[in-house]
């Protein structure tokens, strides 16, 4: 029996963007998409029919409703109808084109044939259920962050993403010449995404070893520590796992974190500080940031 989705639609101010994103991820929403309608904003998402009720739609509709009010924007207009599994792939590939990420990615479909040259480092990618298209700001200013961090030439370099996703960020480290990515997610349709992207990346599987779990499962597979974690969660889950990240990180380990609000920026750095981490930069975009760390020098 194919499974049947809600597809849900909301015609949005731009500004509103990163708001209904956060809301639609709280939500449990899987694969986001945007596209540009002349001076507003479309975003689509996706839930599993089986775990939400049309009252559960209505429920976000409202929420949606509020934040807008909050951020004293205009009313979004959220609708939703039923599609099948088959329909939602094929919603992915009408409105997910091929995007430039920092000075060095071009993210691309799998669907689409990438070209045979290109200046940018192509990152191929077929999310399935997985978040983690690239086009979401979250994930391009942690792209972005891996660029600085590995633009000098580096050698047996290893990484740890929690919260792997589609595996892009993995994928990205890898391409920018880390020896080796551990991968976690406590999602099972994230690993199946790493996976597939590992093998249309051409990375070799040892290279990218993906694991369903977070940062205990991390732990046991690399007891030596990693030299960069990246982490690209909601606040509250990456405040829970900084107490832990010390065990994970090699003396003079660094740290890419996001997922994290503006306003949640505050509660992340003393948390930080509190278990031995200095803030090196905070970028931030629109209403998210993104923490470069590295480990305070004992
Ligand atoms: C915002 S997505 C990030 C995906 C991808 N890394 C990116 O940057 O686009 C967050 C991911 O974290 C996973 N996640 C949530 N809580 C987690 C936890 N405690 N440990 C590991 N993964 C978690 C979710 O399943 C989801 O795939």
């Amino acid at each position: 029996m194919s499974t049947s989705w809600w597809e849900i639609t909301i015609l949005c101010h731009p500004d509103l963007e990163d708001s209904i994103f956060w809301r639609l991820e709280k939500f449990g929403c899987s694969g986001m998409v945007q596209e540009i309608k002349g001076k507003s904003y479309v975003i689509r998402a996706y839930v599993p029919q089986l775990q939400y009720q049309s009252l559960d739609l209505s429920a976000l509709s409202l929420w949606l409703q509020q934040d807008a009010l909050i951020l004293e924007l205009p009313q979004p207009l959220a609708r939703w109808k039923l599609i099948d599994e088959e329909d939602w792939a094929q919603s992915w590939k009408q409105h997910w084109e091929p995007t430039e990420v920092g000075d060095l990615f071009l993210i691309y479909p799998a669907w689409l044939t990438p070209p045979e040259k290109s200046d940018r480092l192509i990152l191929r990618l077929d999310p399935g259920a997985a978040f983690g298209t690239g086009t979401h700001q979250t994930t391009q200013l942690c792209l972005e962050s891996l660029e600085m961090r590995l633009s000098k030439p580096t050698s047996g370099l290893t990484v740890a993403d929690i919260g792997a996703g589609s595996g892009i960020l993995s994928i990205g480290a890898i391409l920018l010449g880390a020896a080796q990515a551990y991968a976690v997610d406590i999602d099972p349709l994230s690993v199946q995404a790493v996976l597939h992207n590992r093998h249309l990346n051409n990375i070799n599987p040892s290279s990218l070893v993906i694991n369903q779990g977070s940062i205990e499962q991390l732990l046991e597979l690399v007891p030596e520590g990693v030299d960069g974690i990246i982490c690209n969660i909601l606040a509250e889950v990456i405040i829970e796992l900084i107490p832990q990240f010390s065990k994970l990180a090699k003396p003079n380990a660094w740290g890419i974190l996001s997922g994290i609000l503006l306003e949640q920026s505050q509660a992340i750095a003393d948390t930080l500080e509190q278990h031995g981490w200095i803030v090196a930069a905070l970028w931030k975009r629109q209403q998210w940031c993104c923490f470069q760390i590295r480990m305070a020098q004992a």
